[in-house]
């Protein structure tokens, strides 16, 4: 029996974590107004988004206003970005107070760890917990994991600080980083066996936690010896890219079986992708546009509009670890792996039970309008809906050739099929956790979700907003600025940023300059209008980062590209021989 269906209702964390709350009566009087004030707060925020090391928190360089403006604006600016990625159902406000709080406790432990990337690392982890649609005590334990194994915390501060839910699975996620040891040889049946092993005997929500863990791992894989780079990536494609396939982290396991493949074969894994690479930007825009014109043409079909109510299209372009299983599985030609290119068509028939075969209907609709649109390719097409196959799975499968005169190109896959039906293959007996998560008994994939719902509906009733909550932010708008107002008084008070700035390890004088910074009116406390002023200086500092990560990975790429090409050798060698000759 999973841990997760065991926590029970003495593990509901109590909240506050022992905090203290400050009585604070609004400052009355004015203070004189200072020029340069609206600049200012541009000035933390910026402090604040300079991620690099040589800029960490504490510099001796930095004021202390552009400190303590850092410490406040990484805060709210990391807060921010989780609770936006957190599910509407998923972001209550219990859920926002432990992550306000696991934040306060990480961002000073880990800061200036690893030089300055420990911090950025735990804040990767809880961005893919959340975009995984975990809960808050998921992130929070994501958030602190770093911390934890560096030792800047332990666990008795997540315990008082956090929550005695959050401690539960940082204890399960540390049982399991240490599980592929218990194996002498990684081969398939061992490897199994251990993926059976972690899915019956740990927290569900900590392997999916150490799968993130694991990601994150791999993305910096880099750094480490080769030898351990392999053994890593090794463990990775054998238990946790298949893990994350049976929990249903599609997306995870994808990125994680790429990058071992690059890591353990990587003359077959260039290969494959300088192929894969050379036609993705063009092959993407092709989906997108053959997304959009099916789409359009079966909106448009008045046959189709009576039987269904909705219908969504999915595009995806093959990973390079599935199209190399698929070359070598059958020793087939890369021009023959017939799915490069993939869309997804889902329909929702009209429910009002008066024909039962709506759906075959449907399906058979959408693929007669995808014969007038497009040419279909003899031989490929597969009519799983009127014959399901053996384990049930029902889809109707096309392939398009859309070549033209002098323009050759990969075929487009084409899947038809009802909601129902895509329920069924993805979480039923046909589901893809079976067809290639490395589970083999639909038993024992139905029991891992029941396990998961019930974990998932646990956290929910902690982490639900009690109609008579007494702290009164359930109904906030802005929720960074209501962890801020500690009182709900509508306003922070230097005492209450002056609480929050002691957390993150910065002195009453660094919050007196912050107010003062923020404080456009002088009356002494920020409104939320002021700390939103804030909060669109933080957001426009952040996106100037990611535009600037997003055009050094481009130039990386389009340099390599040139260096693969050999012009920079060329280069290199014509400045060489005029070195030479002068
Ligand atoms: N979830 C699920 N998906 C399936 C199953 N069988 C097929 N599919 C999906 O359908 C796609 C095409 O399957 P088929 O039409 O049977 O074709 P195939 O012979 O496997 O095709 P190639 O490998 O391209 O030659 C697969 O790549 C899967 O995406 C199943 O049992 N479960
Ligand atoms: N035609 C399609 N349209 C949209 N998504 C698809 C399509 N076919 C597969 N997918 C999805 O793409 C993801 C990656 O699947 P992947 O390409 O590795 O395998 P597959 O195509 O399902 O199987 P195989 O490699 O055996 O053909 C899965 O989530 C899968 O459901
Ligand atoms: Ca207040
Ligand atoms: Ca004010």
């Amino acid at each position: 029996m999973a841990t997760a269906a065991t926590t029970s209702a003495a593990a509901i964390p109590t909240g506050g974590g022992g905090r203290r709350q400050h009585p604070h009566p609004r400052r009355p009087g004015l203070r004189p107004r200072r020029l340069h004030r609206l600049r200012l707060p541009a000035q933390a925020a910026a402090a604040a988004a300079a991620s690099s090391p040589s800029t960490s928190s504490s510099s001796s360089s930095s004021t202390p206003a552009e400190g303590g403006g850092r410490l406040v604006a990484e805060l709210v600016g990391a807060f921010n970005e989780l609770t936006g990625r957190m599910g509407e159902g998923l972001a209550t406000s219990s859920s926002s107070r432990l992550l306000f709080r696991a934040l306060k406790l990480a961002l000073p432990a880990l800061r200036d760890g690893d030089g300055g990337r420990a911090l950025a690392r735990a804040l990767a982890i809880a961005a893919s917990l959340a975009d995984l649609q975990m809960d808050a005590e998921v992130i929070s334990a994501g958030i602190l994991r770093e911390a934890l194994d560096a030792g800047a915390i332990s666990m008795r501060d997540v315990k008082s600080e956090i929550g005695i839910s959050t401690a539960h699975l940082l204890h399960e996620s540390l049982r399991l980083k240490h599980a592929p040891s218990k194996l002498d040889v990684l081969d398939d049946e061992s490897a199994s066996a251990l993926r059976k092993f972690c899915l019956s005997y740990y927290d569900i929500r900590a392997v999916i936690l150490e799968l993130a863990l694991k990601l994150d791992m791999m993305r910096h894989l880099d750094c480490l010896p080769r030898y351990l780079q392999r053994i890593k990536s090794l463990e990775v494609l054998k238990i946790y890219a298949p893990l994350a396939h049976a929990v249903g982290a599609g997306n995870l396991s994808l990125e994680l079986e790429d990058l071992s493949f690059r890591y353990l074969f990587p003359h077959s894994y260039d290969h494959i992708d300088q192929w894969l690479r050379s036609q993705e930007t063009e092959n993407k825009l092709l989906i997108d546009s053959y997304k959009e014109q099916l789409l359009q043409a079966l909106k448009d079909d008045d046959e189709l509009s009576q039987i269904v109510q909705d219908i969504s299209i999915q595009g995806r372009y093959k990973s390079r670890f599935s199209t190399m299983k698929k070359l070598v599985k059958d020793g087939r030609k890369p021009e023959e792996v017939n799915d490069i290119l993939a869309l997804r068509v889902i329909l929702e028939p009209r429910c009002d039970g008066s024909s039962l075969d709506w759906g075959p209907r449907a399906c058979h609709r959408t693929h007669e309008i995808i014969q007038a649109m497009w040419k279909e390719v003899p031989g490929r097409t597969k009519d799983y809906v009127t014959r399901p196959k053996e384990n049930g799975y029902q889809s109707l499968h096309v392939a398009i050739d859309v070549s033209e005169p002098g323009k050759m190109r990969p075929l487009i896959e084409i899947q038809i099929r009802t909601k129902e039906m895509h329920k069924f293959a993805v979480g039923g007996e046909a589901s893809h956790s079976l067809y290639k998560g490395g589970l083999t008994d639909p038993g024992e994939a139905k029991r891992l979700k029941a396990i998961m719902l019930a974990a998932a509906e646990l956290a929910a009733m902690r982490l639900r907003d009690l109609p008579a909550s007494d702290q009164g932010d359930s109904n906030c708008t802005n929720r960074a600025f209501c962890q801020l107002d500690k009182n709900g008084d509508g306003r922070i008070s230097i005492e209450e940023l002056t609480e929050v700035m002691e957390d993150l390890g910065a002195g009453g004088k660094d919050a007196k300059e912050l107010m003062h910074l923020l404080d456009a009116n002088s009356d002494g406390s920020l409104s939320s209008d002021e700390f939103e002023a804030f909060q669109r200086q933080i957001e426009l500092m952040r996106s100037l980062d990611d535009k600037d990560d997003r055009y050094r990975k481009i130039l990386k790429e389009k340099l390599q590209t040139i260096d693969s090409a050999g012009l920079i050798q060329v280069y290199r060698k014509q400045l060489g021989d005029k070195l030479l000759v002068s």
